[in-house]
């Protein structure tokens, strides 16, 4: 049998199977002042149920990245697919966490969370039970009923988690969504963040500044060039997926992944 004349560019049985798969894309801004080219031939497959952070310096199009995934914005070449189907609008089937919890003054901790089942129209008392196991699993049991006011900076992160996880979406995007938070308020949370991952088999992707938190948390770190932004590396973590905190800063592992994140990143470039 003759081979064909050009072997295909991507496995479309892989492809298929990604929960993310962006091939080849770019992102152009055009404003009436400038002209920024955000994003440059980036491709990236995650399989399903893998942790990925993004780190990179700042304004190098991160949050661009997610919001391709997320339907929010439509890129200027190149495409994103969603489980194999192409990404052309606003995607109900992820979640979204921000940097800022975005919650409702006026609505208790628990109708924050059913908020998500509200706007989706999802049946009561299945929400109603998926919020009492969010609730459990983010030990948020005892604050249901309180205002965000009310709440610490973390807990309010742990209700937008929730919100965010209500409706169980095929994928779970972060963007910076622990950068507000005190260092152990952080650290806690990126324990919490480990068991909650393993425990709802969610596939993950993380923007951070922190390269201790993305080499903490993820399977895979995406490092991002500047301006405009190309993949410059994906780094494998091979540690198990369930992971104290503390063991594992001393590993050599852990020492490895984040040596390597600081290398490509140039002195200065992220946070920690
Ligand atoms: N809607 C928009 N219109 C015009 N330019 C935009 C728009 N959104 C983003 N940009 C530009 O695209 C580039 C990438 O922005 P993006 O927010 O994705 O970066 P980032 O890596 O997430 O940054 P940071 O780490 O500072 O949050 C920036 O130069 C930004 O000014």
């Amino acid at each position: 049998m003759s081979k064909p004349e050009t072997a295909p560019q991507t496995d479309p049985a892989a492809e298929a199977q990604a929960a993310v798969h962006v091939d080849e894309v770019a992102v152009r801004f055009r404003t009436r002042k400038r002209d920024v080219t955000a994003l440059r031939e980036v491709s990236l497959d995650v399989p399903m149920g893998e942790f990925v952070s993004i780190v990179g310096p700042s304004g190098c199009g991160k949050s661009t990245l997610l919001k391709l995934v997320a339907g929010l914005l439509k890129p200027t070449t190149g495409t994103v697919r969603l489980r194999g189907d192409k990404v052309t609008g606003p995607r109900h089937d992820i979640g979204y966490v921000f940097q800022r919890a975005a919650l409702l003054e006026w609505r208790s901790a628990r109708r924050n969370i059913l908020l998500q089942a509200e706007m989706r129209k999802m049946p009561s008392a299945q929400a109603r039970r998926r919020a009492d196991e969010l609730i459990e699993m983010t030990g948020l049991r005892g604050f249901e009923d309180a205002l965000p006011h009310e709440l610490s900076g973390g807990m309010q992160q742990r209700v937008a988690l929730c919100r965010a996880l209500l409706h169980e979406p095929r994928v779970l995007l972060m963007d910076e969504p622990f950068g507000a938070l005190d260092a152990l308020t952080r650290e806690q949370l990126n324990v919490e963040m480990n068991r909650i991952w393993r425990e709802t088999g969610t596939t993950v992707l993380l923007v951070t500044h922190s390269i201790a938190e993305a080499a903490y948390l993820s399977n895979r770190v995406v490092v991002m060039s500047d301006r405009p932004g190309t993949i410059r590396e994906i780094i494998d973590v091979d540690l198990p997926a369930e992971r104290q905190y503390s063991p594992t800063m001393a590993k050599p592992e852990f020492s490895r992944v984040t040596s390597r994140i600081r290398d490509l990143l140039g002195a200065g470039a992220a946070a920690d």
